[in-house]
């Protein structure tokens, strides 16, 4: 054997190692969801990925090929994060409630997570429009906008295993219901007047408020909106006075409580 095949035939070694340690590692977390479940523990811990980054920044700290490993560990814990996300959520997670509810705020701590793909119905809108939210209920009107979300929400029914991030408004219309029930769970997120005030009173991309801005008229429309919200809703959370992280733990065991109903 040269030298060549003899480096060649290491490096398939080294590849055996990786693999059986990867597989292994996907078998542990499937073992680790498992326990958290069976004994009521909580199944989000930011903190532990906190501590596995610390244990690699050391462990690279004389390292000169650090970032590509870096790399590596960072799409081993993003696989690890989809692979959690697919056994617990076997379909998309939609996210509505009022202006300021948190559904834009929780759709991007879910991403980061779960690693899952996050549909922006706003954002998607307005980098197609070309323009604003405000400036699009400007230009077009309303009824344009409302169009174009319940266009989205079709569209959207393609992707899978996927948070969807609705505008405050999108439940109001029930053909847009029909659409988020037909591959998704939807979850209400809940929030006082008061607490929606303090989260808005400061942005300018919100027009149905934007000269309104004031407990008395978000309470009032909150109420109005408030039948069909809760039609729309299979879980309703309640968000005053709680951390992201807190609100998630809740999404999660009310998520896992429905299937397990369902069963
Ligand atoms: N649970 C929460 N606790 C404190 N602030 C929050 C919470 N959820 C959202 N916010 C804040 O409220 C504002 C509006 O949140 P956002 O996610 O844009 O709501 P929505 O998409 O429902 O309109 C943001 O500034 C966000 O940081
Ligand atoms: O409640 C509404 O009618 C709307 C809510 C907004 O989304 P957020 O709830 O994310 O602010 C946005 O879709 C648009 O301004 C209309
Ligand atoms: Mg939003």
């Amino acid at each position: 054997m040269t030298r060549l095949e003899k480096l060649r035939k290491r490096l398939g070694q080294c590849d055996e190692i990786l693999l059986d340690a990867i597989l292994m590692r996907h078998h542990i977390i499937k073992d680790i969801m498992a326990y958290k479940e069976e004994n009521g523990l909580n199944i989000l811990d930011p903190e532990q990925e906190e501590r596995q980054k610390e244990w690699l920044d050391g462990r690279l700290e004389d390292e000169s090929n650090a970032s590509e490993v870096w790399d590596i560990f960072h799409a081993i814990g993003k696989a690890s994060k989809q692979m959690q996300a697919r056994k617990l959520f076997d379909y998309n997670i939609v996210l509505i409630g009022f202006m300021g509810a948190g559904k834009t705020s929780i759709s991007e701590y879910l991403k980061t997570l779960f690693a899952m793909d996050v549909i922006e119905m706003d954002q998607i809108i307005a980098e197609r429009e070309g323009m604003s939210i405000p400036d699009i209920f400007e230009v077009h009107g309303e009824q344009y906008f409302r169009d174009l979300e319940t266009n989205l929400l079709i569209e959207m029914q393609a992707r899978k295993n996927v948070v969807i991030s609705c505008g405050g408004g999108t439940p109001l219309r029930e053909c847009n219901v029909v659409e988020m029930k037909k591959n998704g769970r939807v979850v209400l997120l809940t929030a006082s007047p008061e607490t929606i005030f303090d989260r808005v009173k400061d942005s300018h991309d919100r027009p149905v408020i934007e000269n309104n801005k004031n407990v008395p008229f978000i309470a009032d429309l909150m109420e109005k909106r408030r039948v069909k919200y809760e039609a729309a809703a299979d879980i309703v959370i309640n968000t005053d006075g709680k951390s992201l992280i807190e609100v998630c733990e809740e999404l999660v065991q009310k998520l896992l409580a429905m299937d397990e109903n369902d069963k």
